[in-house]
């Protein structure tokens, strides 16, 4: 039996008893790393690794299916930076995350493999569940959010990122969703929202929920009517969805990009403020060590003209050094700087005088718990939020797909056909999609 037969199932009218009585592949393809070459670009420049000669398409055997588990016939998933990440071994090889899930029990030495098969999203078709897995059953079409955890300790009982066996799938996990097939834990799936194609379905996830949780949940910022929110990349996987959520939840977004296509992408998700950085020239960096505070002032100013003399109340964080002190400075009096990320670099600096002497907050935020994944796929389903993919690549292109994410070269997300075939495939409510079909589109093939 091989994966051809699971997407002729997928594609006829196969029922949940006809999915469950197909013959499992004993190998499928997937894009993986090889923990063998975790030093090929020793040396290099942050930029100059490159993610097209790091990835490989391998056929690799299909893993052994645990308790609470589901095998999963990944139709789209779509590129992340955690495998921009992954694929230039930085800020460090995930073979190590691997090996340390390998020790903790008999199941998790599965993941501890000599390649690691990476993505964090995936919308596909459940062909198989393990013991004690009772709400989804082989046939349903599913989305499956990236956080895995064990909820062994009670430390995660009330947010479960915050179990301390928590991982992100296809990061810190093996088995992820770029691949013809994907294991999972099962509380990781939720329905696929119908009026979407499964690369569109797929394209939301890890973005859509950690932008969620990072300016929306209570976690977070907990983002009210009428703030000032400045958002970095806005236009970017992040940003794109932490545009959408402040407009929809009454704020006011601040876009912060770096070209006139961006600007414009922005502008027809309805946002009206919006910063080039590229055109306007910041230099928030004098060098490698000193920051420029004139700088951060001119960008301040740049944001009172925008907002009509008012200062942010939230800033959605994660370019990270280069970016860090300019958001603290322009934040105001009781404001909250929200961050997940550092892609310009991890060890920050800002001028600790503008945080505490005006009451303001640094919240670190990861992902979203399994609460926060589940509320941001339902305001897909119900086509609040939309997706942002504009461009789709075979498994085959992964790598590009990856490098042209690590060189900045997309726009909002980048998606990846797995056992689909072509795109378009998937869409089952064609009502609401009708509603939506602008929005859905707005961002391809800009
Ligand atoms: C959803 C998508 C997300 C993204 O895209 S995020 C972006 C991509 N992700 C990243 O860039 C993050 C990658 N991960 C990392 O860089 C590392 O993962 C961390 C820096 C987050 C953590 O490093 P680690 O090595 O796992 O942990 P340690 O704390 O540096 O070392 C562990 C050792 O340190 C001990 N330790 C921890 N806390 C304390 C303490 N408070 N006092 C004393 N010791 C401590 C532990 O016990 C253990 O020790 P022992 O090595 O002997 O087992
Ligand atoms: N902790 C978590 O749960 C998560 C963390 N992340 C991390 O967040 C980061 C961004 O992810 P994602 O949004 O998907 O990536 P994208 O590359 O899709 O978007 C990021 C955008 O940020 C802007 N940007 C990049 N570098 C800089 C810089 N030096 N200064 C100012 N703006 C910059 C760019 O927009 P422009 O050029 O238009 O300004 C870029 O498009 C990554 O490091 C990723 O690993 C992502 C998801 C979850």
């Amino acid at each position: 039996m091989t994966v051809k037969d699971i997407l002729a199932a997928i594609q006829s009218d196969a029922t949940s008893a006809d999915f469950a009585a197909i013959p499992l592949p004993e190998s499928y393809r997937a894009i993986t790393v090889h923990k063998d070459e975790t030093e090929m670009f020793a040396g290099l420049e942050t930029r100059d690794k490159d993610p097209r000669k790091s990835t490989h398409l391998d056929e690799v055997p299909l893993p052994e299916l645990g308790p609470g588990e589901a095998l999963v016939a990944v139709m789209a998933s779509s590129v992340n930076y955690n495998s921009v990440w992954t694929s230039i071994f930085e800020p460090l090889s995930t073979f190590g995350f691997l090996e340390r899930y390998g020790r903790t029990n008999e199941l998790a030495k599965r993941h501890d493999l000599p390649y690691h098969i990476i993505g964090s999203d995936l919308a596909g078709v459940v062909l198989r569940t393990g013991p004690g897995v009772n709400a989804w059953k082989p046939g349903d079409e599913v989305v499956a959010h990236c956080l895995s955890v064990e909820m062994e300790s009670s430390d995660g009982h009330n947010d479960t990122m915050l179990d301390p066996e928590q991982r992100i799938w296809g990061f810190e996990t093996n088995f992820g969703g770029l691949a013809e097939i994907a294991l999972v834990k099962s509380n990781q799936l939720m329905p696929k929202p119908g009026h979407l194609s499964w690369e569109e379905a797929a394209a939301p996830g890890l973005v859509n929920s950690t932008a969620y949780r990072q300016l929306v949940s209570r976690n977070g910022a907990g983002m009210k009517q009428g703030d000032n929110v400045l958002i970095w990349g806005a236009s970017g996987g992040l940003g794109s969805y932490a545009t959408q959520f402040a407009l929809a939840g009454g704020a006011n977004p601040i876009c912060v990009v770096s070209s006139d296509q961006k600007a414009d992408i922005c502008r027809s998700m309805g946002a009206e403020a919006i910063i080039d950085r590229n055109a306007e020239g910041y230099k928030f960096w004098k060098d490698e060590r000193t920051q420029d505070p004139k700088e951060w002032k001119r960008f301040g100013k740049r944001i009172r003209e925008l907002t009509g003399g008012e200062d942010i109340d939230i800033v959605f964080e994660h370019p990270g050094r280069e970016t860090f002190g300019a958001s603290v400075f322009v934040t105001r009096k009781g404001g909250t700087i929200t961050t997940c990320a550092s892609t310009s670099g991890y060890m920050h600096e800002y001028d600790n005088r503008y945080l505490w002497m005006s009451l303001k907050r640094i919240i670190g935020s990861h992902f979203a718990n399994y609460r926060e994944a589940w509320e941001a796929n339902r305001l897909i389903a119900k086509g609040k939020i939309h997706p942002t993919l504009s461009k789709v690549y075979s498994l085959e292109d992964t790598g590009q797909a990856a490098y042209d994410v690590h060189r900045n070269l997309h726009q909002g997300k980048v998606g990846v056909l797995c056992l689909a075939p072509e795109e378009g495939l998937g869409v089952r409510d064609t009502e609401l999609r009708a509603e939506h079909i602008d929005a859905i589109n707005r961002f391809r093939n800009v």
